[in-house]
């Protein structure tokens, strides 16, 4: 069952089309991962699908809704979230404080945010943390936090930008793990990735794009060995 359906998605910046007739259909439960060159779309492609920007053109449908045109708050309401490339937690405040604001979303009560909050913090295991304010937080910490705020509203389907940036080899291995339980939870992940070696570890579907078309979507591995992939991202050192 499709949980995610986008059709003729486009987004044009005065001149510059973004995203460009992209279709692309997510399985529940499905791990698909997007790669492409600087600029590609990626990060615009989600902007469109969690309501940070309206479309140009096409259509968003999300668990038999349409949600083209949705706010933000209400697209995450419906089960659709995302990180962000750059992290922007409230850098004064606790870690336990900035997941339960996201957690007050899905629980009226401060007690019940506040529980389930801890409960996330466990998940991501930034246990140890709860008390820090986040700003004091390691790289791969604020990582962990990105993630506990996206968790914290209860995602059907969860959209990672870049969650692996800017950590060292011996700090990715267990997010990927992290990333692989969340997944194996029931939720399903769309992850736009630039370390390889991670999206292939992870990935059940690969979609390449390119100057913000579908270059190539399908299989991780024939998708991989594909010469027009090849030449517009990977390069003939990784093939
Ligand atoms: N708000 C905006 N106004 C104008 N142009 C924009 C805007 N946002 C993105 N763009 C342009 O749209 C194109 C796609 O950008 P986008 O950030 O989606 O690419 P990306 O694939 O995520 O790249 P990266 O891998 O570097 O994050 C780029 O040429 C970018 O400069």
């Amino acid at each position: 069952m499709s949980l995610l359906q986008v059709e003729d998605l486009t987004k044009s910046f005065a001149g510059l089309t973004a995203v460009d007739s992209v279709d692309v259909t997510v399985a529940d439960r499905e791990f698909l991962g997007i790669i492409g060159p600087n600029g590609a779309g990626k990060t615009t492609l989600f902007s469109l699908l969690a309501g940070q920007l309206p479309p140009t053109r096409g259509r968003v449908v999300f668990d038999g809704r349409d949600i083209t045109g949705w706010s933000p708050a209400k697209v995450a309401d419906a089960g659709l979230v995302r990180t962000f490339q750059l992290m922007r937690p409230f850098e004064s405040m606790s870690v336990l404080d900035n997941v339960a604001i996201a957690a007050h979303h899905r629980h009226r009560s401060r007690k019940a945010a506040r529980r389930h909050a801890l409960e996330v913090i466990d998940r991501v295991q930034l246990d140890r943390y709860v008390h820090s304010p986040s700003g004091s937080l390691p790289t791969a910490g604020l990582k962990r936090l990105e993630l506990a705020r996206a968790l914290a509203l209860e995602p059907r389907l969860l959209l990672l930008d870049e969650v692996l940036a800017g950590l060292v080899p011996a700090e990715r291995a267990p997010i990927i793990e992290l990333l692989r339980e969340i997944h194996a939870d029931g939720v399903t992940v769309m992850f736009v990735e630039h370390i390889m070696a991670a999206v292939m570890a992870l990935s059940e579907r690969l979609l390449v794009m390119a100057e913000g078309r579908e270059l190539a979507l399908g299989d991780p591995q024939q998708v991989i060995a594909d010469p027009r992939v090849i030449e517009a991202y990977l390069g003939e050192d990784y093939a």
